[in-house]
């Protein structure tokens, strides 16, 4: 079977931008994708392209094994879109709205209000099924508009910061129909900025920077390709436990405010270094902590737009003493380099997608 999102050097220019440079992805059914990027780094093209808002100007994408830019109407009828709601009639309930959903996708009435009442329930949206949609909040709205996405059972979920101002307890509700969605066999792509999130709902993070995947894994890949356990030590003579680091070859990195030390330490004989040299010097560790690294590092060394090039040597990891991220990646080449310090969104395209067309709007931003 073929996965339900495949993408091969996928690109999307706007004029001189690289919005999309070459990127090859794979969802298989039964799991969720977490895409991460810093603002501007391509994921609500990413998102367009796959739900046929926007066509990519060169490489491929299949959804639901089918071509996006060929076929968009069959992919259409396979992906989870919403944004219906906002054309609908402001006097509809919630209720109302999905059950006439429903039957538009096919269903008869029984099945029709049966697939309104558990989309109702699994967004909580229960107490205000019965309000006129005019009378309800932005964050019910929201719930409603991705809830009407799934009303015809999609094998393949899109969904760009789907719960980007939605308040924690919808979140959470959110983060569960997510997971339900994958149990059931679906395929979900989301876009997110919040790195819980991805931590929480991933199966596979690809991390997306200029345009470009820089890093995909599972979380726990990721944050062991950055990093680096950390060992902290709070000894009372601070500096002289990081000339004892120092003469045990190790790279302390101090922190006077808090009175700590920290080495980089990725394997448990490191941890034991640490101990050793302190001791070597006659020197009581203190306070010892062993860190993880999480998913804020992996953000911070892979998705920021700052960070060097996959191509280029990274001087900040190598210094530090932790293994450098982008070292895999090396010997390939940027050709989006050269599109670099073009001004976001100054030069207008060939083809603008329209991002507000109530119709085809994908889950997320400003469905509110
Ligand atoms: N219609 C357009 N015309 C011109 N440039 C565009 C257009 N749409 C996107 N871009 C450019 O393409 C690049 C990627 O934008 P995109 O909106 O996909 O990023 P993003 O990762 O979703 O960012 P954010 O998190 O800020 O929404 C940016 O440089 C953006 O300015």
């Amino acid at each position: 079977m073929t996965a339900a999102i495949e993408t091969e050097a996928l690109g999307r220019r706007f004029g001189p931008v690289a919005a999309l440079d070459g990127v090859d992805l794979t969802v298989p059914h039964g799991t969720v994708l977490c895409l991460l990027g810093h603002n501007g780094a391509g994921k609500s093209t990413l998102v367009d392209v796959l739900t046929t808002l926007t066509r990519p100007t060169s490489g491929r994408a299949r959804v639901a094994g089918y071509d996006v830019a060929a076929e968009p109407h069959r992919v259409r009828r396979r992906i989870g879109v919403t944004g219906q709601f906002a054309a609908l009639d402001d006097r509809l309930t919630p209720r109302a709205t999905l059950v006439l959903l429903a039957r538009l996708h096919g269903l008869g009435r029984r099945a029709a209000q049966s697939r309104a009442d558990e989309l109702l329930e699994l967004f909580g949206l229960g107490e205000v099924a019965a309000r006129a949609l005019r009378a309800c909040s932005g964050g019910t709205r929201r719930r409603l508009d991705l809830a009407a996405g799934l009303t015809g059972r999609p094998e393949v979920v899109v969904l760009d910061e789907p719960t980007a101002g939605l308040d924690p307890v919808s979140r959470l509700a959110l983060w569960d129909v997510v997971r339900e969605l994958a149990r059931d066999g679906a395929a979900v792509l989301l876009t997110t900025q919040d790195l819980a999130e991805a931590d929480r709902l991933a199966d596979t993070i690809a991390v997306l920077r200029r345009g470009r995947i820089v890093a995909s894994g599972t979380p726990g890949e990721l944050k062991a390709r950055v990093g680096s356990r950390a060992v902290t030590v709070r000894p009372a003579d601070l500096a002289g436990a990081e000339r004892a680091l120092r003469a045990g070859g190790l790279v302390p990195a101090p922190d006077p405010a808090r009175g700590t030390l920290t080495v980089a330490a990725a394997s448990s004989r490191q941890v034991g270094d640490v101990l050793r040299a302190l001791d070597a010097a006659a020197i009581d560790p203190g306070e010892l902590t062993l860190s993880e690294p999480g998913l804020d590092e992996v953000y911070l060394a892979l998705a920021t737009p700052d960070t060097p090039d996959p191509g280029v040597p990274n001087r900040d990891a190598s210094d530090r003493g932790v293994p450098d991220p982008g070292a895999s990646d090396r010997g390939t080449p940027d050709p989006g380099a050269s599109d670099r310090g073009v001004p976001d969104r100054g030069v207008p395209g060939p083809a603008m997608p329209n991002r507000g067309m109530p119709e085809r709007g994908v889950a997320g931003r400003g469905a509110a």
